[in-house]
């Protein structure tokens, strides 16, 4: 019965290792049991600019889905399409809507708040070269404070189960780490970082998602 959920034919992921969206999705496949035919598409020389990658992604970010011909991007409607078509059960994305909903406000939050203060903290240093930026710090700060309350009492980002949410959240972490971000402050988060990194390192997490944030700890101390 489990063998009818899995896809016709191993699901394309256009992706590179360090892309932090990207890797939440080769986890999320392995949780799930689900093969993935993974493309190797190098940013840094275009390969996203292409005619036909262009036809097939307008918006040309890494990951990019194709399940039998049906196109998705966005990591996060990636992951919640990956458990609603593949999952054997409900556990990493519940179908019960109040649960479902904290899982989704736990994405918007990586999406829109996380993810975007990381990022405005980290690219200017990771790409530009630039200083470390002490006003962008604080707001990253804030923000995983805000996770280190969500986490008061329990065990995951979303409950007591690991789910999509805590996948695409300790891809976020997991970078800060590898960078020696100093997150003693958010206890909860520390916590919850170990825990989720045993649930996951059974299924390649030093492999994909440590070794790709190292991979971009790298680009850091270039120069
Ligand atoms: N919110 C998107 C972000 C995707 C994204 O921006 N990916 C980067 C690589 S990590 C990318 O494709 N950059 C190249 C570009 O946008 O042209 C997601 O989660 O999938």
């Amino acid at each position: 019965r489990s063998k009818s959920k899995m896809p016709n034919q191993p699901i394309k992921v256009y992706y590179l290792p360090p892309s932090p969206p990207c890797r939440s999705i080769i986890m999320a496949a392995k949780v799930l049991g689900v093969e993935l035919d993974l493309v190797l598409t190098n940013i840094m020389e275009g390969q996203h600019m292409t005619p036909e990658y262009l036809k097939m992604n307008p918006q040309h970010t890494i990951p990019t889905m194709d399940d039998s011909g049906f196109i998705l991007w966005e990591s996060r409607a990636i992951l919640t399409y990956l458990v609603n078509a593949y999952g054997r059960d409900d556990t990493l994305y519940p179908k019960n809507p109040r649960l479902r909903a904290i899982v989704d406000q736990r994405l918007n939050f990586d999406l829109g708040t996380l993810y975007v203060r990381y990022s405005a903290l980290y690219v200017p240093i990771l790409f530009h070269g630039d200083e470390y930026n002490e006003e962008s710090a604080a707001k990253l700060d804030e923000a995983l404070g805000w996770l280190n309350t969500f986490l008061d009492g329990q065990a995951f980002v979303a409950g007591e189960d690991l789910t999509i949410a805590d996948i695409s959240i300790v891809v976020t972490i997991t970078n800060l780490d590898a960078f020696g971000y100093d997150f003693s402050a958010h206890e909860n988060v520390m916590k919850w970082f170990e825990r989720t990194k045993k649930a996951l390192e059974p299924y390649g997490y030093n492999e994909v998602d440590a070794a790709g944030a190292q991979i971009l700890a790298s680009f850091m101390k270039k120069d």
